[in-house]
């Protein structure tokens, strides 16, 4: 047994590991991350390379910063690297993994992830709410005509305008009560909170201490019972309405009729709008108030887009959905702001299931894995003047956001790939190609813009776009 023993040990120690920072007993590396983790990390990877372990309190992570590391990761061993590690408060908000979004690997995620793809978000059910973005996005530029040259809180509309589709398109009606407005701030903020617990797990008395347990189990019991209400109406309408069925009848159809020869329990629908909602509106309403800080800080770039615009509209009130394909520089826009701003900076954290040999390195089963999909996207060895805004880097190029070009991944690439692309995308395009046909925008009290960045899984500008607006004739 002790020879056994020695042998296993021995062996475990011959595994060449992928370089590590120093780290400190206990913390690791936490101290080092500060504010905004993925400018850190691509500074220490300057160092200790494209694949390099981490530690997050005494939890082993592995950093992937390069093109070649990522497509290892998301390509050749997607299989391998396709689970989630089960962190203590996604785990808890979405009803013990029971979403897609934080789900393990395995049958249960492959079940949720198609009634995602087949009938939540394809692209024929993204088509059917064209009514929704249009009115939103109708309405919200009716109130920026009515506010005029006062200043005009962009970033309040946006986050509205994101959270009112996703609402309809998923729950049937707007809700824009203060209370539920409150409730999806916190989702977010709840989201982004920092849990001890979950990377040194001998001071999870620390989150109890906190306060931070208790704010999270009243946030999931106060969402709970919002959807649980939403569930009931649901259950007790007598037929849809005349625009169809929203996401919610979708799911009870689905549940009722065992449409996926898969038995749906009441909490997977609960923790699937869960997902709707904390994985579809920040990522949304962050790109596009991006977008617009960059169009803002290049007024050649703002030009180009009015002048495509213009073209396209031709007078019309507005450009609709038809006019999107036509209006390929609002879409180089578009993918440059993702490019510099990727709004999951180091998307969302996958883990391995096996142990797997990544570019002549050993990863043991267990490992979490962080992409650097931001700082990739910077890399000067793929990119030409990463740093700069040239949405024209884009035109008449195949490279795409779909997750089959590894040095541009806002959306991950992959089975574990973002499945809401159309559905944000749309509503990117719809809202951007329409502001700048009907608005000349110009800063309020601002010389240049403050484009300072929040911390949390979703980074966002973290003071709001303030502009005045004069509308084009
Ligand atoms: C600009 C907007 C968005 C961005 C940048 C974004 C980004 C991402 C990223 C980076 C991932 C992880 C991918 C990976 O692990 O490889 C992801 C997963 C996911 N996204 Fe999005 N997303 C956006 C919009 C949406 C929308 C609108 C929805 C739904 C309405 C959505 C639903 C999901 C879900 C359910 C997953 C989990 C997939 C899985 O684990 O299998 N996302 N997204």
């Amino acid at each position: 047994v002790i020879l056994l023993k020695t042998y296993i040990s021995s062996s475990k120690s011959h595994k060449r590991l992928p370089p590590s920072p120093p780290k400190l007993p206990l913390i690791g590396n936490l101290h080092q991350l500060g504010s905004s983790p993925h400018r850190t990390l691509q500074v220490m990877a300057q160092t200790y390379g494209p694949l390099m372990l981490i530690h997050l309190g005494t939890v082993p992570i592995l950093i992937a910063s390069s093109v070649g590391a990522a497509r290892e990761i998301l390509k050749t061993h997607d299989v391998t690297f396709a689970s989630r590690p089960k962190l203590n408060i996604p785990s808890r908000i979405s009803y013990a993994s029971k979403d897609i979004a934080f789900s393990p690997y395995g049958e249960y995620w492959r079940h949720v992830k198609s009634i995602a793809v087949l009938h939540l978000l394809s692209n024929k059910r993204v088509q059917s709410y064209r009514y929704v973005r249009e009115e939103e996005m109708s309405l919200m530029m009716e109130k920026i005509r009515r506010d005029g040259k006062l200043v005009v809180n962009l970033s309040e509309l946006l986050v509205s305008l994101t959270n009112n589709v996703v609402c309809r398109v998923s729950l049937g009606k707007r809700y824009d009560g203060r209370n539920f407005k409150n409730l999806l701030e916190r989702t977010m903020t709840v989201l982004g909170s920092f849990s001890v617990g979950s990377y040194i797990p001998s001071l999870r008395w620390v989150d109890k201490l906190s306060g931070l347990e208790k704010k999270v189990d009243e946030f999931v019991k106060e969402f709970d019972e919002f959807l649980e209400g939403v569930i009931i109406e649901h259950e007790q309408k007598k037929e849809v309405g005349a625009q169809g069925p929203d996401l919610v009848d979708i799911l009870l159809e689905i549940q009722r009729d065992n449409l996926t020869g898969f038995s749906i329990e009441r909490d997977t629908i609960k923790a699937i709008v869960m997902d709707l909602f904390s994985a579809g509106t920040d990522t949304t309403f962050t790109s596009l108030q991006w977008a617009i800080c960059e169009l803002l800080r290049h007024p050649q770039a703002m030009k180009e887009m009015q002048q495509e615009a213009l073209k396209i509209g031709q007078g019309r009130s507005m450009i609709v959905e038809d006019d999107l394909e036509k209006m390929p520089y609002l879409k180089a826009v578009l993918k440059e702001t993702l490019r510099l701003h990727t709004p999951n900076p180091l998307l969302v954290p996958r883990e391995s299931t096996q142990d797997v040999k990544l570019l002549g390195y050993d990863i043991p089963s267990g490992t979490q894995v962080f992409i650097n999909a931001w700082a990739i996207a910077r890399d000067p060895s793929v990119w030409e003047a990463p740093e700069e805004f040239r949405p024209e880097r884009f035109l008449n190029k195949p490279i795409d956001y779909k997750g089959f070009h590894f040095e541009f991944l806002p959306f991950g690439a992959g089975r574990r790939g973002c499945p809401g692309i159309q559905f944000a995308m749309t509503v990117n395009e719809l809202v951007l190609a329409n502001l700048v046909y009907k608005f000349d925008l110009s800063l309020m009290g601002e010389d240049e813009l403050d484009m300072s960045e929040t911390f949390g899984i979703t980074v966002h500008k973290k003071s709001p776009i303030l502009v005045s607006t004069t509308p084009r004739s």
